[in-house]
């Protein structure tokens, strides 16, 4: 018998499991999309499957009561959204695909107040039509399409020799109708206004969070989560780990304020001094992991040379003291036979071997 523990365990797994094979079925390779376009891929697959269930029992159903206008339209309505399901499966394209969701609901829907549907009952399923359009089409587009739609409808029950009556129905029902849409469509609206209104907030949210997670706050550089997941994206990188020599007599000296100056000082020096699409980051306290690619070992190595200069170079001031600052470096290389770990410990190993030859210099090995 499994233990209590190892089932509660087993739980989430499982669910995972399935909600992969459901991610698999309606989206298929997912490797290239953003979460937004997985989830609306999914949404309009499990529309049209929804639509599926529905149009092919009904087709067929009213092929065997000889309504063979209404099956065929019901079947290709059916047809429609199976062709749909596997275009928007292979090639993701949720705006193209989404139109051919939406025009056939209308189409349909237009066709089974006109005809009655299956004994009468067609004016059932035009309810599910707001929800749809406001998805799709987002809160503007698809109101305006939603008051088209309703002028249609309109014209339809009212003006033309439609089969409503036919069915025994009181009168009263076709407005009733009416109203009862209009009723859902404001319903659906102000849902789908909230809900993209939060979804916003969430994105504001989310940006903002993700600048704080990977953002050194002190120099605006990368932190170390910032620079480390961006390298692992990468097959192949120069890493250029910097530390600043007796940073501890600065702060000693000048004060810890004048500390943090030199910091951002420094770190604008280096994100200027860099080419471009290179990463700088601060890796901790004084320590800084730049990473250079697409060149040589030897470009490498003059870029961190370039940089060390210019920091010499460079008088800090701040509230009237001046200071000089230097930097060692510690160069490696990351590339298919070095990971981004090793590459960082051999850096790290550089760095150390400048500063016991004597700091305030470049070192490879
Ligand atoms: N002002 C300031 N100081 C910091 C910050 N982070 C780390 N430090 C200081 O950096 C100093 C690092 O000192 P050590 O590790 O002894 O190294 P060092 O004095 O630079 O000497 P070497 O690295 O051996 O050349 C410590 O005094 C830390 O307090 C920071 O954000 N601001």
């Amino acid at each position: 018998m499994p233990d209590k523990d190892s089932t509660v365990l087993q739980r989430p797994t499982s669910l995972k499991a399935k909600l992969n094979f459901i991610t698999r079925f309606y989206v298929g390779d997912v490797s290239k999309l953003s979460s937004d376009d997985i989830r609306r891929v999914l949404i309009i697959n499990l529309f049209a499957s929804v639509g599926i269930l529905f149009t092919f029992p009904l087709g067929i159903a009213s092929f065997f009561q000889g309504k063979l206008m209404l099956g065929t339209v019901l079947l290709s309505t059916a047809f429609l959204y199976a062709a749909n399901h596997l275009y928007l499966r292979r090639t993701h394209h949720h705006a193209v695909s989404g139109n051919f969701v939406i025009y056939p609901l209308y189409a349909l829907m237009l066709y089974l107040i006109y005809t009655g549907g299956v004994n009468g009952t067609g004016h059932v399923w035009l309810f599910c039509v707001p929800a749809v359009a406001l998805f799709l089409h987002g809160l503007k587009k698809g109101l305006i399409e939603l008051a088209i739609f309703t002028l249609v409808l309109t014209a339809l029950m009212f003006c033309t020799d439609n089969h409503f009556l036919e069915f025994g129905y009181h009168p009263s029902l076709k407005s009733r109708i009416l109203f009862a849409f209009a009723v859902v469509v404001f319903l659906s609206g102000i849902y789908e206004f909230s809900m993209s209104r939060f979804n916003d907030e969430l994105k504001r949210t989310s940006a903002k969070l993700k600048l704080v997670a990977y953002t050194d706050m002190l120099t605006n550089l990368l932190n170390r989560r910032g620079i480390y997941q961006k390298l692992e994206e990468r097959q192949q990188a120069h890493l250029l780990l910097a530390d600043v020599d007796f940073f501890k007599r600065i702060n000693d000296e000048y004060g810890h304020d004048a500390g943090d100056y030199a910091l951002e000082k420094i770190a604008q020096i280096m994100a200027s001094g860099l080419p471009k699409g290179a990463l700088s980051s601060r890796w901790g306290g004084e320590e800084f992991l730049l990473a250079v690619f697409d060149c040589s070992s030897h470009e490498a190595y003059q870029i961190a040379e370039s940089i060390r200069h210019q920091v010499a170079d460079y008088e800090f001031n701040y509230m009237d003291q001046h200071f000089r600052i230097t930097l060692s470096f510690g160069i490696a290389t990351m590339n298919e036979t070095v990971s981004l770990r090793e590459a960082i410990t051999l850096a790290d190993s550089h760095l150390y071997n400048a500063k016991r030859a004597g700091r305030n210099q470049t070192r490879n090995d």
